[in-house]
């Protein structure tokens, strides 16, 4: 019998055994056989090439987050809850096989969400789709790590240690301030931020701050009120429930910061700007990326743009394509 069978028939034995305190053991193992199997599923084939099947999922939107955790901590119940997409969920361990998106709407900006097989340990030496699910975390802007809140400390070092073997730097915000080591020796630094009153030290210290990783305990509802307040008082972890959508909205916002995505809003001469319409982009972003954003040719007919906002000096000001914008600007394109 191959694979796929023996989990077909684990999975008729499972719905056709009544849950009760009698049948808990039998449907436990039940549901690790099946874990079993398929976790045999994820190991790439032999006859596979050796690279192994991609989760090429095209990027969309404007921001791109990544789940990623070990088996069964409720990634999939997450994508469902927080998208219109569905993902399987269910109770045994590797229940999801590939990368499944979904798109979470949220203050006008589409942010592709990326459900993933769980990791298990070793992934980062290609264990399970490791290497796969580790590629995909690569692509995203934000990596979400879900722990289980009934699981103890052990999981959150373990996965940590996974990801950052293989340099995946958590939750932490794409510095916009980039060293270069000088000929004479030393660094200097570039941003592309104005950095005013800026010391290296004070950017060694925002570097710093990009080290903070909020970890996502799920499942708080099956822990005692005592544990949830040691958890979400630990420095850098939320705490939900998406069995009870407990706290859901906070992480949201908080996925928000991370991504510190830029809002710029357009204005029409002697118009009032259109603030039911934000052009969204990645922070950093120019008046040329507003430009692309609009139409494709207008960075070609530019003339300047007049902006309002906390990226210029003066309201309005008038400032070329490498003007780079902030959150909340208003723009005002003007034509040769
Ligand atoms: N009590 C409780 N159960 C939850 C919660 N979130 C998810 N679950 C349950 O946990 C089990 C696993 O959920 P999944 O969403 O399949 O977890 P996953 O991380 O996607 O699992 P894999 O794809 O197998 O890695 C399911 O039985 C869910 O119903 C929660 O907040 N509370
Ligand atoms: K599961
Ligand atoms: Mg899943």
């Amino acid at each position: 019998m191959g694979i796929l069978e023996k989990i077909s028939e684990i999975e008729k034995e499972i719905a056709r055994t009544q849950k009760n305190k009698a049948t808990e053991y039998h449907l436990g193992l039940l549901k690790a056989k099946l874990a079993k199997y398929r976790a045999q599923l994820l190991e790439p084939s032999k006859s596979a090439s050796s690279k192994g099947e991609g989760f090429d999922v095209m990027k969309s939107g404007d921001a791109r987050v990544a789940l990623i955790g070990f088996p069964s901590v409720g990634k999939s119940t997450f994508l469902s809850l927080m998208t219109s997409t569905a993902s399987e969920a269910a109770s045994y361990e590797f229940t999801t096989l590939t990368c499944i998106p979904g798109v979470i709407e949220y203050k006008g900006a589409n942010i592709q969400l990326l459900d993933l097989p769980g990791i298990i340990e070793g992934a980062a030496q290609g264990k399970g789709r490791g290497r796969q699910v580790i590629a995909v975390a690569r692509t995203a802007d934000v990596v979400i790590m879900m722990l289980d809140a009934t699981k103890g400390e052990v999981q959150r070092s373990l996965l940590e240690k996974e990801l950052e073997s293989v340099g995946i730097r958590l939750n932490k915000h794409k510095p916009n301030i980039y060293f270069k080591p000088k000929k004479g020796g030393g660094i200097s630094f570039n941003s592309t931020v104005t950095l005013t009153q800026c010391s290296e030290k004070l950017v060694q210290l925002i570097l710093h701050e990009y080290s903070i990783l909020p970890e996502v305990y799920n499942k708080i509802d099956q822990i005692s009120m005592e544990e949830v307040d040691r958890l979400a008082r630990k420095p850098n972890s939320v705490v939900i429930s998406c069995g009870m959508k407990l706290n859901l909205d906070y992480l949201l916002e908080l996925l928000w910061e991370y991504l510190a995505l830029t809002c710029i809003y357009t204005k029409k001469r002697g118009q009032r700007p259109d603030f039911t319409d934000a052009i969204i982009l990645r922070k950093g972003a120019s008046v040329e990326h507003v430009c692309h954003r609009i139409h494709r040719s207008l960075a070609s007919q530019f003339k300047y743009a007049l902006v309002w906002g906390t990226s210029t000096k003066y309201s309005p000001q008038r400032v070329g394509l490498t003007h780079t914008m902030e959150h909340e600007d208003v723009i005002q394109i003007v034509k040769k």
